[in-house]
């Protein structure tokens, strides 16, 4: 099931939308996406319960993107459920984003949401916690494997996977692995860029408050991260999972480039954050003007094409 079939009802009415994350917690924040040009809504990731997250200071934007330690503020999942009637509202898909704070947490919330009317897809974020001290899901491969198999036994609703960005070629193997075994409809490449340190020289001091500091990395640094684990999980996979690209798309060109890796839409988090919704208006608009220039028609004219030297 491509991206295609995803939103076959309803398709994107533009490459580009929201990142999970910034401005998705609340209604009215997802409405401010739904009047957007955004192609599509996506919801801020849900737990089974409604969470404040850390304390503040737990976002941070410097000249060249953001840090953030969140740590999953939402309003529940059955919130972003209830939602899904007025996303309809807007004429175009609208995902969740699960992130539940074990596997059974993701179980339940995905039973919950699977088959519900006007939810067009279900982003679950492999990013979500495991068990205290082992790395994240998505770094897992086993524990990957695990969840996946415990989802698939229950989930009708179109459903893809939020991945961390990968460094080592065999990882992206081993995750490519897991993933081919499941009949996902997409994966969305990258997730922030885990625990970097952003520093206030006159302070001296770190600049967010929870994890000492530590936090996910976005903006301009992550996108060869990002346009690398589109390309590496586009050549990996099969050409029915829609690859979606996320990190460092703040322009026109940024797009065309997460396309010519293969990415079938893109999210777009950190500018969204800086920028507000009208984001969404302009990098269309620039990515239009880019495409005419070249003579491009439509996306899948340059899709996946990037070249190889000789
Ligand atoms: C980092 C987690 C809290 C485990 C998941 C939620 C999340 C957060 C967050 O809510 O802190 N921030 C990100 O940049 N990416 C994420 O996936």
């Amino acid at each position: 099931t491509s991206l295609a079939t995803v939103v076959a009802g309803c398709p994107l009415s533009s490459c580009l939308y929201n990142a999970s994350g910034p401005l998705c917690t609340t209604a009215a924040e997802l409405d401010a996406v739904g009047s957007s040009e955004a192609g599509a809504i996506l919801s801020k990731s849900a737990t089974l319960e409604k969470r404040q997250g850390n304390p503040s200071p737990r976002y941070f934007e410097t000249t060249w993107g953001s840090i953030n330690s969140m740590g999953l503020p939402n309003e529940g999942y059955r919130y972003y459920l209830d939602y899904a009637k007025r996303a309809a509202t807007f004429n175009k898909p609208y995902f969740i984003s699960v992130s539940g704070l074990g596997f059974e947490d993701n179980v339940a919330i995905i039973r919950a949401l699977s088959g519900q009317e006007h939810v067009s897809a279900i982003e679950l974020n492999l990013s979500c916690p495991n068990v205290p001290g082992k790395p994240q899901t998505g770094y897992d491969f086993e524990q990957s494997r695990v969840l996946l198999e415990m989802i698939f036994e229950h989930v009708t609703t179109p459903l893809g996977v939020k991945l961390p960005p990968y460094f080592d070629l065999p990882h992206f193997e081993m995750m490519a692995a897991v993933l081919r075994d499941f009949p996902i409809a997409f994966v969305t490449c990258i997730n922030s860029i885990g625990n970097g340190l952003v520093i206030d020289t006159d302070q001296e001091s770190v600049v967010i408050k929870p994890k000492s500091g530590f936090g996910g990395i976005g903006g301009d640094f992550i996108k060869p991260t990002a346009l690398a684990n589109v390309r590496k999980f586009y050549t990996l996979l099969d050409k029915d999972v829609a690859i979606i690209g996320c990190g460092g798309i703040k322009s026109g060109m940024d797009v065309f480039e997460h396309i010519l890796c293969g990415a079938s839409a893109v999210q777009v988090g950190t500018q969204l954050m800086r920028e507000g919704v009208g984001c969404f208006a302009r990098i269309a608009a620039e990515l239009r003007e880019i495409m005419g220039g070249k003579g491009y028609r439509d996306i899948d004219s340059f899709k996946g094409k990037l070249k190889t030297l000789e």
